[in-house]
């Protein structure tokens, strides 16, 4: 699994250009990625890269990637980042490493979107993997029932789990927020989805990632597929 991921990262390092302004994404397939970059620039290529999450810059500052922020470089050229789950469309479910509020604003600032992951994360329909909503936590269980009450309306039912830390505490978000796992089997229509989970207050985020990749690179056993365009 882990030689798939950093042949899914290679193939995604082959696509940066020098001069590019770079997001990096969060988890251990995206931590290939960042290893692959950090080669990189140690061989000499200028690169500027903004991290989706703490855990990513401290990794890209111990490899001396030049780092950014989003307020200093709003728009990026190319955001490589995992996912948790991944349909012929090109649509994901991403967060179960609790990074999906950065990952999506990264994602958006940027001109194109390169998904690595293995075989193992394809789905006919997504859904099988349960759908981190990050939450604010003032008020987290009026919101945990308001979306129980709008899944209900959707016909879309499943549980709803508080994610807790490896510490038995609440897991906290690097933006100080909490994230319900939805354990939804199946998702119907996961555009209406995305729209009525923004339309509860106190959601601030969920991992649907719908029209933002250009390109998933699936690493197997049979070698890489490219389902997309990733770019020149
Ligand atoms: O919040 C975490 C991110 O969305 C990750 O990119 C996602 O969970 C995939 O992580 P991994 O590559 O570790 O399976």
């Amino acid at each position: 699994m882990d030689n798939a991921k950093r042949m899914a990262a290679e193939r995604a390092a082959e696509f940066v250009r020098d001069g590019m302004r770079l997001g990096l994404g969060t988890g251990s397939t995206a931590a290939h990625f960042v290893d692959c970059v950090g080669e990189r620039v140690a061989a000499g290529t200028k690169l500027i890269c903004v991290p989706t999450s703490e855990a990513t810059r401290k990794q890209a500052e111990k490899l001396g990637i030049p780092l950014s922020t989003l307020d200093e470089t709003p728009e990026l050229d190319l955001t490589v980042d995992g996912a948790d789950e991944f349909d012929q469309e090109l649509r994901l479910i991403k967060g179960g490493g609790g990074a999906l509020l950065r990952e999506k604003i990264v994602a958006n600032a940027s001109e194109r979107m390169i998904v690595i992951t293995d075989a193992s994360k394809s789905v006919a329909r997504l859904g099988r993997f349960p759908l981190p909503v990050e939450i604010v936590p003032f008020g987290a269980e009026a919101t945990r029932r308001a979306i129980t009450r709008m899944l209900v309306d959707m016909d879309q039912t499943g549980a709803i789990r508080l994610r807790m830390g490896a510490d038995g505490l609440v897991f906290v978000t690097d933006g100080g927020h909490y994230i319900f796992d939805c354990a939804l089997g199946s998702i119907a229509d996961p555009d209406g989805l995305a729209r009525a989970l923004h339309e509860i207050p106190g959601v601030v985020e969920h991992g649907l990632f719908l029209g933002l990749a250009d390109a998933v690179i699936v690493a197997g056993d049979a070698g890489i597929k490219i389902i997309g365009n990733p770019g020149p």
